[in-house]
């Protein structure tokens, strides 16, 4: 079982940052919010701060739980845990992702997710 944190991050007019896996990582040219693998001891707020420093290069500030979610993706079992939180400042550089996008929570459904990130659109795109 892993653990892995996901940021929704808001900009200051409500856009939401989205990014898009790289053809080669696991779900590879899906979307998802940014984020990734809980180390041993971190804080779900302390691991999207230094995963968005480091994929991303942009400082961000958690600010809620937004949920939790439980996925297999075949014998892969995660814990996808999504905290909400606004971007601070810095310029996206791409790491692990070949594409970004700031959109409206309306338009999130254009997008193809990760399968472990729907429910999150769909309360999302609902305004829960
Ligand atoms: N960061 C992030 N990962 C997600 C989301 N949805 C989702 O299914 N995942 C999956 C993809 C990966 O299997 C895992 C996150 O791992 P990671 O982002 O740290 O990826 P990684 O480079 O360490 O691992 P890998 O691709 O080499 O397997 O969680 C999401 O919204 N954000």
């Amino acid at each position: 079982m892993i653990e892995v944190a996901a940021a929704i991050i808001y900009d200051e007019t409500g856009k939401i940052l989205i990014a898009r896996r790289r053809e080669g990582k696991s779900q590879g040219g899906l979307w998802e919010f940014p984020g990734g693998k809980l180390e041993a001891g971190e804080s779900v707020q302390d691991c999207l701060i230094r995963e968005l420093q480091e994929e991303m290069g942009i400082e961000i500030r958690p600010y809620a739980a937004f949920g939790v979610n439980e996925h297999s993706y075949g014998s892969v079992h995660l814990t996808l845990i999504a905290w909400k939180a606004k971007y601070v400042n810095g310029t996206i550089t791409l790491t692990d992702h070949d594409e970004y996008r700031w959109v409206q929570p309306g338009e999130l459904g254009v997008y193809t997710f990760a399968a472990a990130d729907i429910p999150f659109v769909e309360r999302l795109m609902r305004n829960d």
